[in-house]
């Protein structure tokens, strides 16, 4: 499978601390990939260092490269704009806009451009069918988004990120502030998604990392101590510290 990113040699600093050494990976197109591994020990400002949003934080520097389809996302002339559409996020809470459905949806499309009433309708139906949440809001698209369930905002949230037409998909603990149920329903979707989309998922739950990604990498102190397929990392690590660590001897 083709390598959609690569990050080479990758360090990040927060003022004097280094909070990412040396990460090397290389992550398959339209495939999902867990990161996982202990309280601090680099998971989130890797998935932000992928589309720069660690850049908004004062003091942080960094060193060596993340290429997206080849290209390095820290050159001086990358589109901001451009890599954030190329690249959206999900959050650990559900942070849909205090307006509608619809317009939560179309804010993306509305800001690069779009005027036509049609192809918003259009959109916003096509990317919460693919969200897997038409049949829940089809007859209320003009009530606020604030009033959703938990679960249903969380959809919402990805549909609003579809709707910006992105490769990659970054999930910060998107199932953290969920129920049972609503986390069943958006796994069925990254499940789903990946037909279409790279997705990058942070997660501090095994059992979520093995059912929804293929490739898993363990974190430790800031050092991607392994990566392989998730069916390996779960069943027979290479790696002393990463065994210690599935097994619930740390972290
Ligand atoms: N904005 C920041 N400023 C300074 N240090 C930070 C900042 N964000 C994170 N850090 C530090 O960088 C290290 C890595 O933090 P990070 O949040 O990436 O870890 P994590 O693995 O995602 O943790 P968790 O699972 O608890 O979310 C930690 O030592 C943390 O204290």
């Amino acid at each position: 499978m083709a390598s959609k990113i690569e990050v080479k040699d990758f360090n990040l600093f927060y003022g004097d601390h280094q909070a990412l050494i040396d990460t090397e990976l290389e992550l398959p197109e339209k495939d999902v990939t867990a990161l996982i591994g202990p309280s601090g020990c680099g998971k989130s400002t890797f998935l932000r260092s992928i589309n720069r949003m660690n850049d908004m934080i004062d003091g942080v520097r960094t060193t060596g490269e993340i290429c997206i389809d080849g290209r390095d996302v820290y050159n001086t002339d990358q589109d901001l704009v451009e890599l954030r559409k190329k690249v959206g996020m999900v959050f650990q809470q559900p942070n849909p806009f205090p307006f509608s459905i619809y317009d939560n949806i179309v804010y993306g499309p509305k800001i690069h451009g779009l005027t036509d009433k049609k192809k918003l309708d259009e959109i916003v139906e096509v990317t919460l069918r693919q969200a897997n949440l038409w049949d829940e809001v089809k007859d209320r698209l003009k009530q606020n988004a604030m009033g959703l369930s938990g679960g249903q905002q969380q959809r919402l949230v990805l549909a609003r990120v579809l709707a910006v037409e992105p490769d990659i998909i970054l999930m910060d603990e998107p199932a953290s502030a969920l129920d049972p149920i609503s986390t069943e329903k958006l796994e069925e979707l990254i499940i789903k998604l990946k037909e279409e989309y790279t997705i990058i998922i942070v997660t501090h739950n095994m059992q979520q990392a093995a059912r929804v990604s293929s490739r898993t990498a363990f974190f430790l102190n800031g050092e991607i101590i392994e990566y392989d397929e998730t069916n390996r990392i779960f069943t027979n690590p290479s790696n002393k510290k990463t065994e210690d660590y599935i097994t619930g001897r740390f972290g």
